[in-house]
């Protein structure tokens, strides 16, 4: 089956975009066409699949699948990806727009220079912090906040939020030091995260800016993960590291990201997105 497939990226987290106003898929192949994809040896090379699909409840909808072919709920870079597309491809013809996703409707604003998209904010929502909703096992109204997480014989302090999709954040001192290889894959699969988890290392370099790196749930280290660093802002203000309603730059491995937690409890995302290729992908199943 030969599929057309645009290539986009945000700081470097890049995904396989399938434009379903244009191509049918069944959805029992999905998962697998993800992971074929995916794969840089004999697929297109990504991060993941991302479905820009009709929908009943926006002007268009967003589906992401990692790596390993699960399925996500929301994804920051995708997001703003998917609004540059939809705008440059005619999918929408306003600047302001809403997309549906499985984490709930988002709203867009793209933009514009000459036609083409250069930057997209995107309110993310409010963050959920309960842990029956993250989901963490353990006493389910609470929050989870600087607790002590043990793995091994290693003593944490977890942060955990999600954005539609699950967030352990670690506070580091220096984000160079940051375990990602030799603890981001055992967290991401640990049995206190019944539906795994993202895994994210931080370091507060002051009241408004945060390095940060990422372990993706399903895809592993990328080199920016959008809802991880709405994650971060909320976990670096819940542990009173930064302030609420300002403006925070998080430096991820691919580039920044401008941030605010809004005195409403909105995530504002904002940042950029590209086009990489458009091709044709010769799926065998
Ligand atoms: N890279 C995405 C997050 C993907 C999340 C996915 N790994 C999951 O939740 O399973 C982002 O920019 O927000």
């Amino acid at each position: 089956m030969d599929i057309p497939f645009t290539k986009m990226h945000g700081l470097g987290n890049n995904y396989i975009y399938l434009d379903l106003f244009k191509v049918d898929l069944p959805e029992e192949i999905l998962s697998d066409v993800a992971q074929k994809v995916s794969n840089v040896s004999t697929g297109v090379g990504s991060d993941g699949l991302i479905l820009i699909h009709p929908s009943s409840i926006a002007p268009v909808g967003m589906r992401i699948f990692n790596k390993d072919g699960s399925e996500g709920k929301s994804c920051g870079n995708g997001l703003r990806c998917t609004a540059k597309y939809a705008y440059e491809n005619g999918l929408v013809n306003e600047k302001k727009f809403q997309i549906e996703t499985k984490a709930g409707i988002v709203d867009a604003v793209v933009e514009v220079s000459n036609g083409i998209v250069k930057n997209i904010t995107i309110n993310m929502g409010q963050p959920r912090l309960k842990r029956s909703i993250i989901p963490m096992v353990g006493e389910e109204q609470q929050q989870v906040v600087n607790e002590t997480f043990m793995v091994d014989d290693k003593e944490l302090k977890i942060t955990a939020v999600s954005m539609g999709n699950p967030h352990a954040v670690f506070f580091v001192d220096h984000i160079q030091d940051a375990p990602l290889y030799e603890l981001g894959e055992i967290i991401e699969k640990d049995a206190r995260f019944p539906d795994g988890v993202n895994v994210e290392f931080v370091e507060v370099v002051n009241e408004t800016e945060l390095n940060f790196r990422v372990w993706e749930r399903g895809s592993g280290v990328t080199q920016a993960c959008g809802t991880g660093a709405c994650a971060a802002v909320v976990a670096a203000s819940l542990n009173n590291f930064i302030p609420k309603n300002k403006t925070i730059t998080v430096h991820l491995q691919g580039g920044d990201l401008d941030i605010k937690w809004d005195e409403g409890g909105y995530i504002w995302m904002s940042g950029g997105a590209d086009v990489i290729a458009r091709g044709e992908y010769h799926y065998k199943s």
